[in-house]
């Protein structure tokens, strides 16, 4: 359906301001007089079953070691390279979503380096003729408006196996799993200008990923890393000499590793003896976790020389303008569009979109990337729970009360439950039927609340109503707003709740019978406390003050 929605709406436009149409530079009190330039390369694995060259599957770190292994992967001699079209149609969506230009005639290069995680000596990748090039990413900072990076390329490869070093026993431990995964590398133009907009706009890549079913862009897991590339120049002078810090899997990580880079840039430079002509030399660099500083790996005199050469066992990569089409028109709905659709379709406000859209929904788009969009499952599930319905396609659901039960509710039970959205096993019709009940004053949203917990605890597929029912959780007596009667009447079980806690504190009841109206909180407490949520508040006031108060 979604799919068929995207087909026939013209693409909403990432909403954006042109990189070069004059952005205004606050200068940071932090380094005032210095401007800071960052470009960002992504190595996001691809979401695909099996690996670029070979069939074996992918796997996810914690699998038994070097079980996704085919001769390949171990560079045994005389295996060849075979293309895995998944990837590169999975590849081909994410340079849609970033409008880069997809280029019909690529090609794979070896970029060759003696290390114990790379079996063949060398990595497969796209140095010369990568499979897009340009593009551009709407990224944006909170209380700011949208502002562009752009994209230099797309370029595949070949992940790397991964090697854990054991200083007790002084081994080194190679695992082939990883080995071969493909991999989407993307090129930011140095359009960077803080570790701020460097962290949100590796988030802004991450939704994007992860709408179109390219990535599981998790950089916990390993699957989204980045090497950042800093510089600082004085302001109005020419951009400064880059260094570039390897390997950063968190975004905090990353805010921290600029941070740190930026002060020490700014030592070197200013304690120079000719600090106009000053330069920093060009490195690549770690990041020590532990004490939040970069340092050093190697100087440009020492870089590698990769020797690259074309892959003599793979040919040129030939994309049809009609495979290209076929990507375009069956992208996925994008971050920025869902976030339209819910502002405008639903009324929601910036913020419960924020909140909406920031839900983890685990590994939940497919494997194929099968038409998906951002947070797919929680976005798909907050629209039938609002769904149309009937033929005046009257809405189903408050949409503002269905995402406060989702966000608030739904997602802190699972919390609490040290759960994730993708754990949540409560069917639409479960879930909306119990919003309906507390809607509608059949439960009250103490209960409501009790019940979800109750219903997250023990998976059924009782319907919601005979749960309250059998749990005894449905309301004592309608709430008296919601009956068309001025006077209530009240129920009997809730009159002798209120008779009990009349019984149970006497010393308030006689304040209150002298008008005392501030005692009464204490008392409604205590009704409600006794009736385990399930009395109205208002209800229980009005009981007690016509129980109570002098008239
Ligand atoms: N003066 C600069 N300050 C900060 N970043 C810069 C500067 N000049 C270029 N960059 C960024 O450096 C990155 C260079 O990446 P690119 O992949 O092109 O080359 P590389 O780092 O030399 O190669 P490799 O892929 O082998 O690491 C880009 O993201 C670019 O935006
Ligand atoms: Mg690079
Ligand atoms: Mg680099």
């Amino acid at each position: 359906m979604l799919r068929r929605l995207c087909q026939c709406r013209a693409r909403q436009l990432q909403p954006f301001r042109r990189f070069h149409d004059a952005r205004v530079y606050k200068e940071d009190p932090r380094w005032l007089g210095w401007q800071v330039v960052i470009g960002i390369e992504t190595h996001a694995q691809i979401k695909s079953r099996r690996k670029l060259f070979s069939e074996s599957l992918t796997s996810v770190p914690g699998e038994t070691p070097n079980t996704h292994v085919s001769m390949f992967d171990a560079a045994f001699p005389g295996t060849l390279p075979k293309l895995n079209h998944k990837c590169v149609d999975l590849a081909l969506r994410a340079a849609v979503a970033l409008q880069s230009d997809i280029q019909t005639r690529s090609s794979f290069d070896r970029k060759h380096y003696f290390y114990s995680d790379l079996p063949s000596g060398y990595q497969i990748t796209q140095q010369y003729a990568p499979i897009a090039i340009g593009g551009r990413l709407s990224v944006a900072l909170p209380n700011s408006p949208p502002f562009e990076v752009r994209i230099k390329q797309i370029q595949l490869e070949q992940d790397t196996a991964k090697s854990t070093l054991n200083p007790r026993t002084r081994t080194s431990h190679i695992d082939l799993n990883r080995a071969g995964t493909g991999l989407m590398e993307i090129v930011s133009e140095p359009d960077l200008r803080s570790p701020d907009e460097a962290g949100a706009y590796v988030r802004a890549l991450q939704a994007v990923l992860r709408a179109v079913g390219a990535s599981d862009g998790n950089m916990e897991q390993g699957s989204l890393r980045c090497d950042v590339n800093v510089s600082i120049n004085r302001v109005g002078q020419p951009p400064g000499t880059r260094c570039e810090i390897k390997n950063l899997n968190s975004v905090r990580f990353m805010i921290a590793a600029i941070t740190h880079e930026i002060t020490r840039q700014r030592a070197i430079l200013e304690s120079a003896p000719d600090p106009q002509n000053a330069t920093v030399p060009q490195e690549t660099r770690g990041f020590d976790e532990h004490r939040f500083e970069t340092y050093k790996l190697r100087s440009k005199e020492d870089a590698p020389d990769y020797r690259y050469m074309p892959d003599p066992n793979l040919g040129v990569l030939v994309l049809s303008q009609e495979r290209i089409r076929t990507v375009r028109d069956t992208l996925p709905e994008l971050p920025w569009e869902t976030r339209e659709r819910l502002r405008s379709a639903y009324g929601l406000s910036e913020r419960d979109v924020d909140v909406l859209l920031n839900i983890d929904s685990g590994r939940d788009v497919s494997f194929d990337g099968e038409t998906q969009g951002p947070n797919a499952s929680v976005i798909a599930y907050f629209d039938q729970l609002c769904a149309e319905e009937g033929d005046e396609g009257k809405r189903r659901r408050d949409p503002k009360a269905v995402s406060n039960w989702i966000t608030h509710e739904l997602l802190g039970q699972l919390a609490a439950r040290k759960e994730t959205f993708k754990d949540n096993h409560l069917s639409v019709d479960q879930l909306g039927e119990l919003i309906d009940m507390v809607q509608n004053k059949t439960i009250t949203g103490t209960s409501g609340k009790l019940l979800l917990r109750h219903m997250l605890a023990n998976p059924s597929k009782t319907p919601t109503m005979q749960i309250a029912t059998e749990l005894q959780l449905t309301a004592l007596e309608p709430c008296p707003d919601s009956t068309s009667s001025d006077t209530p009447v009240h129920s009997p079980a809730l009159r002798a709740l209120c008779a009990d806690a009349i019984a149970a504190l006497p010393a308030e009841s006689d304040a209150a019978r002298k008008g005392n109206r501030n005692v009464l909180n204490k008392i409604v407490g205590r009704v409600m406390k006794d009736s385990h949520g399930r009395a109205d508040a208002k209800a229980v006031r009005a009981l007690l003050e016509e129980l109570l108060l002098p008239r």
